[in-house]
Parts: structure tokens; C-alpha cells; sequence
């Protein structure tokens, strides 16, 4: 079904970017030096928002590639995806675009799991996390992680989690994430051969 017809009125984000708006910055101000937010970036070219449908033109698999292997994915398949997220709900896929250019040069996914446990509680997990390498450095990475972990809070997630290689451990630990002593193992099974192309994530 065609983009127009399924959500007229969103500009196609795929949640609603008023839920963007006052997070609790404060809380993090600490981690951040210059201070920045979503709603002041800290220059006037940088847009964080809510993923758009029109992303798929505005290099957003092309910086998911420095992540890991992404594929050659159509852009018939991107909007499939893109709809089954929201239909799904609980997907906040947020970017960093910058508008000079029209490119998304970040990017990171906050998913929500309704949970029974914790009084029918809401989980957090952090996904996807990137920054193109050329803007590396400048504190963006803080800034689109530290988003959508505030994004978690104002949503009432009572944890927010994430999985990572070994060397970015400092990274998110300058960021407030900790190891909790006997608790923060990572198991997996994997059921797909990586390509050769990338190693898997
Ligand atoms: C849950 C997940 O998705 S894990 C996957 C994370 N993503 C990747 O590994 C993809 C490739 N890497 C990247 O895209 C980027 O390097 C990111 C997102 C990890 C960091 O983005 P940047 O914009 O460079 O981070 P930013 O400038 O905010 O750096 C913040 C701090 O972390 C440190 N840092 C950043 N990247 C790394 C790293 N790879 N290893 C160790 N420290 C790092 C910085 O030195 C900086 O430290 P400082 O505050 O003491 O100066």
C-alpha cells in the first residue's frame, strides 16, 4: 500500500515526534560538555527525529552498513518493514539527519516488550547504534543513545538494556549504562550463516 494512503498525516515518521519533545536532559547533563539535546543539537544543520519513510533515499542503510551486514535491500522491502514496525508498535527507530545534505549520519532503535513481570512493567533494549564515520567523535553517539534512553524513560520502561563488543564498553559506560556484577552476560544462538561480507553483530 502506498505510503500516502496509510499515514497522510505524520510525514511517514514512524512514531509520532511529539514524543521527542522535553526529555529529561537534565538528568544526563553530566555526560554531555559542550551540553547538547535532541531539541538543540548544537548546530542548526542537525535534526534528530523519528525514522521517515523517505529515509530509505536519505542513506540510512548505507550508515547501518558501518554496523554491520545489512544486504541489498529494496526499497519495496524497506517500506514493508518499515509499515510491519509500526504496526507492531514498540519500534522507535530515531536518526540523526543532517539537513544540509538531506543524509541520515545517525541513527539508534529503542525497542519497548510489554512485559507481565515488574507490575505488567515495559522494557527498554537499545539497537543499532551509528554514527557515520565521518562525524564520529563530536558526541553524537552520546547524543542518539542518550535520546532514545530518555525517550525509554518518558515511556516508563522500568530498564533499558543493550548488548556490545567488548571495545565499546567505555563508550556507554561514560554514557550511565553499568555492568551489574553477575548479571550481565549475553547468550546467543544464531540461526543465520553470516555473509562474507560482514561479521555479524
Ligand atoms: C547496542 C549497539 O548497537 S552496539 C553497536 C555500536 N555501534 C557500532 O559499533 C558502529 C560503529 N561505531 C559507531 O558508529 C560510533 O563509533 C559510535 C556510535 C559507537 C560512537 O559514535 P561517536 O559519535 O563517535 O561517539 P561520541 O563522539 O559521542 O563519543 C563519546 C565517547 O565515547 C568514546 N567512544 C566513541 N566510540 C568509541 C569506541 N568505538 N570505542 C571506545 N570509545 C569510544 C569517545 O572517545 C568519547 O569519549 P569522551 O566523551 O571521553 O571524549
Amino acid at each position: 500500500m502506498g505510503a500516502s494512503k496509510k499515514n497522510p498525516q505524520s510525514g511517514n515518521y514512524l512514531y509520532n515526534p511529539a514524543l521527542l519533545q522535553n526529555l529529561d536532559w537534565e538528568s544526563v547533563r553530566g555526560y554531555l560538555n559542550p551540553f547538547i539535546t535532541n531539541e538543540n543539537p548544537g548546530e542548526p544543520w542537525l535534526l534528530v527525529r523519528p525514522l521517515q519513510l523517505e529515509d530509505y533515499d536519505k542513506g540510512l542503510l548505507q550508515i547501518l552498513s558501518q554496523l554491520t551486514t545489512v544486504g541489498n535491500i529494496p526499497r519495496s522491502a524497506f517500506e514493508r518493514q518499515f509499515w510491519e514496525m509500526m504496526k507492531a508498535g514498540g519500534y522507535y527507530v530515531t536518526v540523526i539527519e543532517d539537513t544540509r545534505d538531506r543524509k541520515i549520519i545517525g541513527a539508534a532503535t529503542l525497542i519497548t516488550e510489554y512485559k507481565f513481570i515488574h507490575d505488567c512493567g515495559l522494557r527498554g533494549r537499545l539497537e543499532d547504534v551509528v554514527v557515520n564515520n565521518t562525524y564520529r567523535g563530536k558526541q553524537l553517539g552520546k547524543l542518539i543513545v542518550l535520546t532514545v534512553s530518555l525517550l525509554a524513560k518518558k515511556l516508563g520502561c522500568y530498564k533499558m538494556s543493550l548488548d556490545c563488543k567488548d571495545p565499546l564498553i567505555p563508550f556507554y559506560k561514560g554514557i550511565g549504562y553499568k555492568i551489574e556484577p553477575g548479571n550481565s552476560n549475553s547468550m546467543i544462538i544464531r540461526y543465520e550463516t553470516p555473509t562474507a561480507s560482514g561479521g555479524p553483530s
